[in-house]
């Protein structure tokens, strides 16, 4: 039996959330197109008879620019020390100096695969320069190409993962996907939708947060708050007679119905905490 921890850090939009979910053959992290849509470690166990893998899924890597920021960097940190394997994943299309040096920054003691990632989206030949440029450089052990969206060269990194594991027993029982709660997902399925709905700035001012989860007889009843930092964009969350949380409400629904496997009642609230990014006591109560 092989069991092992395998953390996943890229620049904000590589990809990190998508290679986790085509990992995990399941929807456990958000994906949007915009950047920085991760703000924790999320954590996806993957059990077979054979292995138990524990990825860890981490915010984008960034300067941080306001508190927010600076606690999602320091999910990053927290993830470097503790890893039995670390994959640094890089867009096929992004800059290779840039992404060199910050994997290079890390120091990581680790030993690392780099994953090349949207393969779908990117030339042979950029393919190929990437995989050349990355396998002359001291940290990567291995350089695989893969496509985290469509499914392409993940079964083949997966047995790499796989090799590169520590003989041990499970760390967890082998039903449970994630170690964070129930009501975390529920929330993030939540936050996705405004990042899919919203333009901009208004995804980066909210956060969501669930504050009743309750099994009644039929159904699970969530009452969930959106937090945003102006009246202003509460107005804008809510939209023209409610329609645009309406929205958000029911793409939410369909989801955490499939993911929960049981109908819902939700309801969403929008609270204004003004300046919540920089506060202490908000961002702790928030999760972060
Ligand atoms: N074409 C293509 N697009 C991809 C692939 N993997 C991810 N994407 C897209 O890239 C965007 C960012 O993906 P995410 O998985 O959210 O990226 P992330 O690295 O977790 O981003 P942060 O949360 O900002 O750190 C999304 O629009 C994905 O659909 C891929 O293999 N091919």
């Amino acid at each position: 039996m092989k069991a092992g921890f395998v953390n996943i850090f890229g620049k904000p939009n590589a990809g990190k959330s998508t290679l986790l979910n085509a990992l995990m053959q399941e929807k456990l992290a958000i994906v949007s197109p915009k950047v920085q849509t991760t703000r924790h470690r999320i954590k996806g166990i993957l059990s077979t008879g054979d292995y138990q893998i524990i990825f860890s899924d981490t915010p984008g890597i960034i300067d941080p620019k306001y508190k927010l920021h600076e606690k999602m960097m320091q999910a990053v940190k927290s993830a470097l020390e503790d890893a039995d394997l670390a994959l640094l994943l890089v867009d096929v299309k992004d800059d290779l100096n840039e992404a060199d040096q910050i994997f290079s920054a890390l120091r990581l003691k680790v030993p690392s695969l780099v994953v090349v990632n949207k393969t779908d989206n990117g030339s042979k030949e950029q393919i190929e320069k990437a995989t050349t440029f990355f396998k002359e450089k001291k940290y990567a052990k291995e350089v695989i190409a893969v496509s985290a969206l469509k499914g392409i060269g993940v079964a083949e990194l997966l047995q790499k993962i796989v090799g590169y594991l520590p003989e041990g027993e499970p760390f967890y029982a082998e039903d449970e996907i994630s170690d964070l709660p129930t009501k975390f997902f529920v929330a993030e399925i939540i936050r996705e939708k405004i990042y899919a709905l919203f333009e901009e700035e208004i995804p980066y001012q909210t956060t969501v947060v669930v504050a009743e989860f309750k099994q009644k007889s039929t159904l699970i009843k969530i009452r969930a708050e959106i937090v945003v930092q102006r009246e202003s964009q509460k107005a804008i969350i809510i939209g023209d007679g409610g329609k645009m949380i309406k929205q958000i409400g029911s793409m939410a629904r369909v989801e955490i119905e499939k993911f929960l496997e049981q109908k819902v009642f939700l309801e969403l609230f929008v609270k204004v905490r003004p300046n919540w990014r920089e506060n202490d006591l908000y961002l702790k109560e928030y999760g972060y």
